[in-house]
């Protein structure tokens, strides 16, 4: 399959991908939408084209379904606007059931669009006969039971800021740290991040941070690890996690896991690793939202008010 979408949906897909690619025995590719358009092909092992936009106005994912039809799979997309312009290229949209996003910056959409994708897989699989309807079902539930958690990670994060309110409303860089499928939840905390807090913030793979990144670490800056007990990698991330606890004051770690380290958020949940994003991106979108609320970012007055207009970015309707 390969996935169309850029920003915050982007990154949602690269939350699901690993969940998909388990659950239906398919192999994902993601393309950002210009860079399809520019240069992109659609490789002839391509089975379906998936474009997901929340809004359905971002001009490159709009052009590129228009550059998609012209192959010969079949395209559809994922958005939460079901009358929106890119619906309109294509016979079958997937409406991802969360209604306007009405903070304008992608958070309920990004939760939203994470669990559709999940979702669509679960029933690939089950269609494909990957999966029987009894694992289909449990899987269901296991998803059901993390949207259940989320009012109480909400309050588990905010608890976890007020006693480092001092720390994060002052941090001047901020490097969220993820593996495997919380690639994509790093990669949205650094989305998030940088469109609110508005400071310079890299979410990166451990293992690509330990490759260059690293070496910008300052004492004063933050480094957040993002973590799954008992998954494969839990043992490098936490040796890296020590590593730079030596040099920088500011190293925080949010994990599905139980701690009574008061700079670690556990978030005290059974959860598959391979399903986690849908959890654990909510803390660092409620951190967003809570830094800017310690500093006076008013979300409502947009950066550059010209932006979108100079640039085409988003079409308008
Ligand atoms: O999912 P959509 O609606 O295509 O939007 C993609 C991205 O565009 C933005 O709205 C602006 O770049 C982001 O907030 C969002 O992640």
């Amino acid at each position: 399959m390969l996935f169309l979408a850029t920003g915050s949906s982007f990154n949602s897909v690269l939350s699901a991908k690993l969940y998909i690619e388990e659950i239906a025995n398919v192999h994902i590719d993601i393309e950002e939408p210009y860079n399809f358009n520019e240069y992109g092909k659609v490789p002839n092992d391509v089975d379906m084209i998936v474009a997901v936009s929340q809004r359905g106005t971002s001009t490159s994912t709009i052009n590129a379904v228009k550059k998609a039809k012209y192959s010969d799979k079949p395209v559809i997309v994922l958005t939460s606007i079901m009358d929106s312009p890119i619906t309109k290229l294509v016979d079958n949209s997937l409406d991802m059931g969360c209604g306007i996003e009405t903070v304008g910056y992608s958070t309920k959409g990004v939760s939203a669009t994470i669990l559709s994708l999940m979702i669509m897989g679960i029933d690939l699989a089950v269609e494909s006969g990957h999966v029987s309807r009894d694992i289909a079902n449990r899987e269901m539930e296991k998803l059901e039971e993390i949207v259940n958690k989320i009012p109480d990670i909400i309050l588990k994060t905010k608890a976890f800021y007020q006693n480092h309110k001092m720390q994060f409303d002052g941090a001047s860089r901020i490097s969220p740290l993820g593996y495997g499928p919380n690639v994509g939840t790093v990669r949205e905390a650094e989305t998030k991040f940088t469109e609110t807090v508005r400071v310079p913030t890299q979410g990166l793979e451990i293992e690509a941070y330990m490759h260059g990144p690293i070496f910008e670490l300052h004492k004063n800056y933050m480094v957040i690890f993002t973590e799954i007990e008992n998954s494969g990698p839990y043992d490098r991330s936490r040796k890296l996690n020590d590593f730079v606890s030596q040099h920088c004051h500011n190293v925080y770690t949010i994990t599905n896991g139980s701690s009574n380290n008061e700079d670690i958020l556990g978030l005290h949940i059974d959860v598959d690793e391979l399903m986690s994003p849908l959890a654990l991106v909510v803390p660092y979108q409620v951190l967003s939202y809570l830094i800017c609320e310690g500093n006076g970012v008013d979300l409502s007055i947009p950066v550059y008010s010209d932006f979108k207009e100079v640039m085409g970015s988003k079409v308008t309707w």
